[in-house]
């Protein structure tokens, strides 16, 4: 694990989890370990953020910290004590809201208090109270249906607040907000969360967001790998409230960058690279040629956390792109930096058919799950060969959602680099005449990470 500063939080550990895995049944009968050997701990009254890509297992470890879910192996505690004998106060906060519509506001806030046991009066001046204090008056009579999504967050809020938990567990909490209504519930809730500091609450939120990490935490800890990790951890110490365009804040959003980046699963790295081992990013060629085309109007050299910004987007929409134009060879990266290569500039500047077979070679390469599917093909007496195929072997490796992503994803660059192509009729993938221009690339090693074609 990569610590960059080594300062221990005050504060006594209030959970924590050792070596810590967990390893689901995946969708072809097999298993998919999601995470291996994670460790951390939470003090009393800070704030964790747990940053890392979609499906680096945040979700999965944030409920096995919540007791929800038990882990495959390894410890975690809470107050010391192994979960499954503590009483955690935990409450959490969902992405999707999880209200329940035939209940009104102040009903919904009451419920976890009626489930421990807490007398109807007390219930009621308690679900009111923290009504109020996430500025829900006057909506305690509505139903979900009535609110619009930050009202119902706010509903969300309450819920966790009124439990009075040790920790307030939140799973991407504002990613279904626009993004002014997610940034305006964000500050509230930490001026809330300050005011009630004294009594020692904790706070760990699941973000794939850079700058949410960096508004909200303490500490922020990277998940990542594959299995998923703690990869690095590094404290915040940028005074509140946190200003955004502040250097401090700024030098804070770089320094993740460049550690997400520099973790990429993809580029030019470790041997016997495969497809299960070197994912497609989830980049379409469209969405790769538009951050060609931006990053060369930069002057061919820009800083991701700007880019970002000026896009508008964050982590989970850009770092794929880069990944792809990474693992392609069109873009390198170094801290948040990224640079066109000259590959990169032949692409951009190509003529369209000049493009689509620049992009062919540099897929057959580098990109192994395109790779693989070109030699399967040319292997096959027909040149066409069942989907079935490739999703029963992605499923190997992944589940049932990312093998069918990984198969779209492959045939949008496939299709691009008019390498293959496929008849949703039929369910087939079918060679195109100019792979078998490319033949001699497969007997060949490649020069990318698809060096090896490494079977599936
Ligand atoms: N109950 C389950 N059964 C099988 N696989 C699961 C289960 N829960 C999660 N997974 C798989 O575990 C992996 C990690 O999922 P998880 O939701 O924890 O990731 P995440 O980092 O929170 O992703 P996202 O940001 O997209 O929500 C994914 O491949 C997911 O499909």
């Amino acid at each position: 694990m990569t610590r960059i500063y080594n300062t221990q939080p005050p504060g006594n550990v209030l959970v924590s989890a050792e070596d810590v895995a967990k390893t689901f049944p995946s969708a072809d009968g097999g298993s998919l370990d999601v995470l291996d050997g994670v460790n951390l701990s939470i003090r009393e009254g800070e704030v964790v953020a747990l940053l890392g890509r979609s499906g680096s297992g945040k979700s999965t470890l944030l409920r096995i910290l919540a007791g929800l879910i038990p882990p495959s192996s390894g410890d975690v505690r809470y107050g010391g004590v192994p979960i499954e004998e503590a009483a955690p106060a935990v409450a959490m906060v969902f992405q999707s809201f999880a209200l329940m519509p035939w209940l009104s506001v102040v009903e919904n806030v009451e419920l976890g208090l009626r489930a421990s046991g807490v007398p109807r009066r007390e219930r009621r001046r308690r679900a009111l109270e923290a009504i109020d204090q996430i500025g829900l008056d006057g909506f305690e009579a509505a139903y979900p249906r009535e609110l619009s999504g930050g009202m119902a967050q706010r509903v969300g809020f309450a819920r966790a607040f009124v439990q009075r938990p040790d920790l307030l567990l939140m799973d991407e909490p504002f990613s279904a907000l626009d993004a002014l209504t997610g940034e305006n519930l964000r500050s509230e809730l930490m001026s809330v969360w300050q005011e009630r500091e004294l009594a020692g609450q904790s706070i760990c939120i699941v973000t794939h967001s850079i700058e949410e990490a960096v508004q909200l935490a303490d500490r922020v800890l990277i998940l990542g790998g594959t299995p998923g990790a703690i990869q690095a951890e590094i404290p915040i110490h940028i005074p509140r409230p946190r200003d955004k365009r502040s250097p401090t804040f700024e030098a804070a959003v770089d320094s993740l960058y460049a550690l997400l980046t520099g973790k990429s699963a993809t580029g030019p790295q470790s041997s016997m690279p495969s497809p299960l081992t070197h994912p497609l990013p989830a980049a379409t060629s469209g969405g790769l040629a538009g951050l060609v085309e931006i990053v060369v109007a930069h002057g061919g050299q820009t800083d991701l956390p700007d880019l970002a910004d000026e896009l508008s987007f964050d982590i989970d929409d850009l770092l794929p792109l880069v990944d792809a134009g990474s693992m392609l060879g069109l873009l390198t990266i170094d801290g948040a930096q990224v640079f066109i290569t000259d590959g990169g500039y032949a692409w951009h500047w190509a003529g369209i058919q000049e493009s689509k077979s620049r992009f062919a070679e540099l897929a057959v390469t580098r990109a192994p799950l395109v790779r693989t599917v070109v030699r399967a093909l040319e292997n096959s007496d027909t040149g066409t060969l069942r989907a079935d195929f490739f999703r029963d072997l992605l499923r190997r490796g992944f589940n049932e959602r990312d093998a069918e992503r990984q198969l779209s994803l492959a045939i949008d660059w496939g299709r691009y680099g008019e390498l293959f192509d496929f008849d949703a009729d039929t369910d087939e993938l079918v060679l195109s005449e100019v792979s078998a221009g490319l033949a001699g690339l497969l007997d060949s090693d490649g020069e990318g990470p698809a060096g090896d074609p490494g079977a599936l």
